[in-house]
């Protein structure tokens, strides 16, 4: 199998899609609501997570030929080219198995005619005794004390992802203290050393390549402030890697027992599943971290073997296509009602905007319609005080992902009653708005009649506004997991559908090359 290099707008599905978009233009959230089914069926209850996608501005038939679309580019065979560890990132010639670091089967997958599933195996058995021996203060520092705080030393994909999940689990975490040094700014990596004991602190440099400026400088200036206390032989106990350019490590002075896997198959921004994620079996436990993998796993089933109707990574994808190339939206928002979750919108960020944000398409050729969509968010309710007066009535129309949970985590119900409220009061307001009926039929409720007509418009709330529901029952390990992972796969289903190569960047490079010309001028 491989993949179609079909421009979308070239397709039958496009061409009925544009003409359908004509049709239904102006029908409204609220019309659509007027079907008591709506909401059942624009669902998918998945296990734990529910997403209701009904607050769209999409029918069945936009559905179907949304998924006609998905078809005719063919998603099917390029999902099965992508997990069976076809060369799908041609550019850089290389497999995309993030998805195998996950997968509890035994089927094989070949890279290079190697079953790559033992290595992933024993990487994950090296991750495990690693983090319980640090944990269980086993492993000793130079001076023979135990271990108190972690440092990820990494950037982009080797820094956003851990930090996330670390983040996100808390709730979840042990008594080490886990900190992300990432930017070469200078201040960043101070500020981080002046709260540590170099006796009791290790050191995890996480660079799939090894030569990345940031991560190298940091490390560098970390290793000089170790060893202004501490002897070059007491390295092996305070610094490990997470790499796959094993030279440049042993230039560094890490021993080779402390260094951890990654592989060209790995792509940077997908990374959080293999050793790079060590800081996050290190802070929550590696049976956490095993969890967090399984829940992606369990996303990974669902997309693959599920029909496109019934496909959440997929369908979600599509509905993003739709605003994207039909509705001409800029930017979407990801909005989770979770403080846990803020570093979330971050994470996104690079996994969406790096791997979608492409002009040339799969033959090489210029890209005349819009791909890649800006993503940006915070959480619920802060966000609500900040930025969400444009989202409700401004100019722009920004579909909106909200993502929530049932249940806390450390059961403050009524706390939870008012988040929640909220999470729903917002999606209402956004779809259903308020008319000028019920402005004036407020304004004079209320007693202030004599302000209808200077008041009445700028109360007005237009609604149509789209948004999508993601529900989990709660925040743990797996249901994260589940998410982060559908929104890979959505990332995936996008880049085929605008017959882009998602996973390259090599849009980052021009900077970094002429800032280092700077450099040696
Ligand atoms: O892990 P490395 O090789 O240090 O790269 C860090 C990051 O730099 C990039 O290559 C470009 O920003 C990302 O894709 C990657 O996550």
């Amino acid at each position: 199998m491989s993949m179609k290099n079909i421009n979308p707008t070239k397709t039958v599905a496009w061409q009925k899609l544009t003409e359908h978009f004509q049709d239904i233009q102006k029908t409204t959230i609220k019309d659509y609501y007027k079907d008591p089914n709506r909401k059942q069926d624009f669902s998918i209850q998945f296990g734990d997570l529910l997403v209701d996608y009904s607050k769209n501005r999409i029918n069945k038939e936009t559905l179907h030929l949304l998924t006609e679309l998905a078809k005719e580019v063919g998603l099917k065979e390029a999902i099965e080219s992508q997990f069976s560890g076809e060369v799908i990132n041609v550019t850089e010639n290389r497999a995309v198995l993030h998805t195998a670091l996950r997968s509890n089967s035994d089927e094989p997958i070949l890279v290079d005619g190697k079953n790559i599933k033992p290595q992933i195996q024993t990487a994950l058995r090296k991750i495990k005794s690693f983090s319980n021996k640090v944990i269980s203060g086993k492993w000793k520092g130079y001076t023979g004390k135990s271990i108190t705080d972690i440092v990820n030393i990494g950037i982009g994909g080797s820094d956003l992802g851990p930090d996330m999940i670390v983040e996100s689990l808390k709730f979840y975490k042990n008594q080490l203290n886990t900190h992300f040094v990432s930017n070469v700014d200078g201040d960043h990596v101070s500020e981080i050393i002046k709260k540590l004991n170099p006796e009791t602190t290790l050191f995890v440099i996480v660079s799939k390549t090894f030569t990345t400026q940031e991560t190298l400088s940091n490390a560098e200036t970390i290793k000089n402030w170790f060893l202004k206390s501490a002897t070059i032989f007491d390295i092996p106990k305070h610094f490990v890697a997470v790499s796959t350019n094993l030279d440049a490590i042993d230039n560094f002075g890490i021993s080779k027992e402390n260094v951890f896997p990654m592989w060209d198959w790995v792509g940077g921004r997908f990374s959080l599943w293999s050793a790079v994620g060590l800081s996050i079996s290190l802070s929550v436990g590696f049976d956490h971290y095993k969890a967090l993998l399984d829940g992606a796993e369990e996303m990974d089933l669902h997309f693959r073997n599920e029909d496109f109707e019934q496909n959440i990574p997929v369908i979600l994808a599509l509905i993003s296509v739709w605003y994207n190339n039909f509705y001409e939206a800029e930017t979407e928002a990801v909005l989770p009602y979770s403080q846990y979750l803020s570093k979330l919108p971050a994470y996104l960020q690079q996994a969406i905007m790096e791997s979608n944000g492409k002009g040339v398409d799969r033959n090489g050729d210029k890209i005349e319609y819009q791909t890649g969509t800006i993503v940006w968010g915070s959480t619920g309710t802060n966000m609500q005080h900040a930025f969400m007066q444009l989202v409700h009535q401004g100019t722009k129309l920004i579909p909106a992902d909200f993502i929530g949970y049932k249940e806390s985590l450390y059961g403050l119900t009524d706390h939870h009653k008012k988040l929640m409220a909220n999470f729903y009061g917002q999606m209402d307001a956004l779809s259903f708005g308020k008319t000028a009926e019920e402005v004036h039929l407020e304004l004079k409720s209320s007693g202030n009649e004599d302000k209808i007509a200077t008041l009445l418009p700028f109360k007005v709330f237009e609604g149509n506004r789209p948004s999508n529901t993601i529900l989990f029952d709660k925040l743990t390990p797996k249901s994260l997991g589940k998410l982060v992972a559908l929104y890979e796969h959505k990332i995936f289903t996008q880049g085929i559908l605008w017959n882009i190569y998602s996973y390259d960047q090599f849009g980052v490079e021009l900077g970094k090359e002429l800032a280092n010309k700077l450099l040696k001028s």
